[in-house]
């Protein structure tokens, strides 16, 4: 849809061996455009966040991507193939953790997860053993003690992990996380954590999540997307999203007993200064620097003001 915009734009060449390529990515429903020209791309074992807030189309771009939903317009590669036309054994390379999944309940977690895992077989490949082992599996995601448990009695936390399982059972090359902690308990959410570090450290997995907690997309991420207005308005690490906003760091300190608060983009060079001046007679020092909330909602502001 290049002509929607009533001018030319060069097209990106395609990238060698990305796992993800999308350029000038469209998605209209009825006459609202919900993407305007979404242009990324993934390497191999890249974790990329996908932020923006409620109804910037973050579904809707996975669900195109997974092939479950038709695009209007651009060019899009995922593991090689256009999602569109993807055929099954494409299909095995890729796996999807959805945001709520409430089929299966009757059966119990390791049944399901050995009969999902039987789907995979023909896909073994010398590189990539498919499935998963299902009692490692089970491990992995802390269901041990679960293991003969129907789905439909677990608990809301249980549940998530089971659809992580789910996920994953394929072993796949790409993997789609969307909002995949919500409901968990603060170890649950550091047990995944670890977990997505594992597939991308040791099994060189590409994954591509949506959350709403900037912690956690901090965190996990090595790159950071913000869509906004149907357009990607940021792409970096969360290191460099911040260098661009130039956000303030905060300084706190004590002397003499009184509390002090001071906010600067030059933290280092003022604290050199504070001990120039005082000395000794500073303590209880902290510096707290811009985090990726304080980066995300100065950029999705900057971009509304400027829209
Ligand atoms: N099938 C559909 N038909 C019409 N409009 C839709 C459809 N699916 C989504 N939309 C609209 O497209 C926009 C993007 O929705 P999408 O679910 O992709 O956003 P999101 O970024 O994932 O939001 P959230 O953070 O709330 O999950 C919303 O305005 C939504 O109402």
């Amino acid at each position: 849809m290049n002509g929607a915009r009533g001018v030319v734009q060069p097209v990106r060449p395609a990238v060698e061996n990305a796992v993800l390529d999308v350029r000038d990515l469209w998605m209209r429903y009825g006459t609202t455009d919900v993407l305007k020209g979404v242009d990324f791309t993934a390497q191999r074992g890249e974790v990329l966040a996908l932020l923006g807030p409620n109804g910037a189309g973050k579904t809707t771009t996975i669900e195109i991507l997974e092939g479950f939903r038709m695009r209007s317009a651009g060019e899009v590669r995922v593991l090689g193939a256009d999602p569109a036309r993807g055929d099954e054994a494409w299909r095995a390379r890729l796996g999807v953790v959805l945001q709520s999944w409430r089929d299966h309940a009757k059966w119990r977690v390791r049944e399901l997860l050995q009969h999902l895992g039987s789907y995979y077989r023909d896909y073994s490949t010398d590189r990539i053993r498919r499935p998963w082992d299902v009692d490692e599996l089970i491990a992995t995601v802390g269901l041990t003690a679960h293991a003969q448990k129907r789905a439909g009695s677990l608990s809301g936390g249980q549940r998530r992990r089971l659809d992580v399982a789910i996920g994953i059972v394929g072993r796949p090359e790409l993997l789609f996380l969307d909002e995949p902690t919500a409901g968990f308990d603060p170890e649950a959410r550091r047990e995944f954590h670890d977990l997505v570090h594992r597939l991308s450290d040791d099994d060189d997995t590409t994954i591509l999540l949506t959350t709403h907690d900037l912690d956690e997309a901090e965190k996990l991420a090595d790159r950071i997307l913000i869509l906004a207005g149907g357009e990607i308005i940021a792409n970096g690490s969360a290191d460099e999203l911040s260098r661009r906003m130039s956000t303030e760091a905060e300084v706190k300190w004590t002397r003499d007993g009184q509390r002090f608060v001071h906010s600067t983009v030059e933290a280092t060079k003022f604290v050199h200064e504070l001990f120039l001046q005082h000395g000794d007679a500073i303590g209880d020092l902290e510096v707290r620097r811009a985090s990726l909330e304080d980066t995300y909602m100065a950029l999705v502001r900057q971009f509304e003001v400027t829209k």
